[in-house]
């Protein structure tokens, strides 16, 4: 986690020249007479970031073994994993927080750290912006000062800085310190310091952590419109999965240091290529059983068992909006599979509904969207959506239930 020294380490020395109020898109533009040294080349080069090959250890303990990531111009990539996963440490090696074991790190075109070759910029050469989850404000600089730390004394009330405040409804707070607003102008005030020398590559890690569910939501999505509408390359760490599907315009899985899965967000969800990549967006029903006949046999029908081999042990994976219950077929006279209602509750606009087959007391969890709140003790009828169960070679150990 950054503090305030890390991010006074990461100021860029200036802004590119660049003749924004041409090619911004974003509608907030740079004052092109922003003139302060144009650092080592990057601020001429092609956006993008380029991680190649990274691997990394701490006290002989592996944390990042080969990872690859390329986050073209304007694109939103995000880092999904559980905590531990070494997302955190991509980004500091990135930003050059840490020194690169093995690997090499290119923003734009030039390389930037090259373990091999024994080369290290430092994080003011990188052009790179950051935000980590704590935002580590200054509390003894306003809201405007603290925006402009990293920029040049001359440039501190400029277009884009009047411009920006405004769009991230902070014009009026300018002059207030950090202590007097909420987490979400916090937040807010934290991106847009970031933004402010103008990087070529934005890193955020964990940036909506702080906030609480209703102000997370409203400022997640204000941020992925304020990104979508610049041309900066975004690396953005995440153990949120619905985070991920918001911002990300690509998405990559990490598990134990490797990236495991990579792809559009809604690939990834419908298309997912392991065990672990499912139940990362939640808890799913599981059956576990012999292939035969290319189907798995449950107590709610056959499967088909996908790619699994003939006679081996495979696992279904089915998601909890996958389970469709019928709360009214016993009046239209419907036959077919039926569950007892144990237990049902309403989560937001979700009503989530803990059932048992009546046929092999499969105890399953359905997600209805809306109200939908059975007696406990009735019975509804039960199917399952195909297209929301993923089948896998069962991995060693894993019993089977049939
Ligand atoms: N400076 C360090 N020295 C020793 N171990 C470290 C150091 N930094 C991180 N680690 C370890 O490396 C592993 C990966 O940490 P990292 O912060 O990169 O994970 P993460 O995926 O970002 O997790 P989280 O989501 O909890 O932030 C953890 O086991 C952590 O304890």
């Amino acid at each position: 986690m950054a503090n305030a020294h890390s991010i006074a380490q990461t100021r860029t020395t200036g802004a590119s020249r660049r003749d924004a109020h041409l090619d911004d898109p974003s509608g907030i533009h740079h004052d092109a007479h922003r003139t302060s040294g144009i650092v080592g080349g990057i601020a001429s080069a092609p956006a993008g970031l380029h991680l190649d090959a990274i691997s990394h250890a701490f006290d002989g303990k592996p944390i990042l073994r080969g990872v690859s990531v390329t986050v073209d111009r304007g694109e939103v990539v995000c880092l999904l994993g559980p905590s531990g996963c070494g997302k955190t440490t991509l980004l500091r090696l990135a930003a050059g927080l840490e020194r690169l074991q093995q690997g090499r790190i290119c923003v734009g075109d030039v390389v930037v750290a090259d373990a091999a070759a024994g080369l290290h910029w430092p994080p003011e050469r990188r052009h790179v912006g950051l935000m980590f989850q704590d935002y580590a404000l200054f509390p003894h600089l306003t809201v405007q000062e603290n925006v402009c730390f990293g920029i040049d004394r001359s440039a501190r009330n400029n277009t884009w800085v009047r411009a920006a405040l405004a769009r991230m409804e902070l014009a009026d707070w300018a002059r207030a310190y950090p202590h007097t607003l909420s987490g979400g102008q916090q937040q807010r005030c934290a991106l847009l310091r970031a933004l402010a020398p103008q990087p070529k590559v934005l890193l955020l890690d964990e940036p909506f952590s702080g906030l609480d569910v209703a102000l997370r939501a409203q400022v997640r999505d204000e941020t992925a419109q304020f990104l979508r509408d610049t041309d900066i390359s975004t690396l953005l760490v995440t153990h949120d999965p619905e985070e991920a599907m918001v911002l990300a315009d690509r998405l990559l899985v990490m598990r134990d240091g490797r990236v495991v899965q990579e792809g559009a967000p809604a690939e990834i969800y419908l298309q997912p290529r392991e065990p672990f990549v499912v139940e990362l967006f939640g808890p799913v029903n599981r059956w576990a059983g012999r292939v035969t006949g290319k189907q798995l046999a449950t107590p709610l029908g056959f499967l088909a068992a996908g790619g699994a081999d003939e006679g081996s042990e495979a696992v279904a994976l089915i998601r909890p909006e996958g389970i469709l219950l019928d709360p009214d077929f016993a009046q239209r006279g419907a036959t077919g599979h039926r569950a007892v209602v144990l237990d049902r509750r309403l989560i937001g606009g979700l009503s989530a509904v803990t059932l048992a087959t009546e046929v092999g007391d499969w105890r399953l969890r359905a997600l209805v969207t809306g109200i939908f709140l059975p007696t406990p003790g009735s019975y509804v009828g039960i199917t399952i959506d195909p297209g929301r169960v993923f089948v896998f070679a069962a991995a060693a150990g894993e019993g089977s239930h049939g």
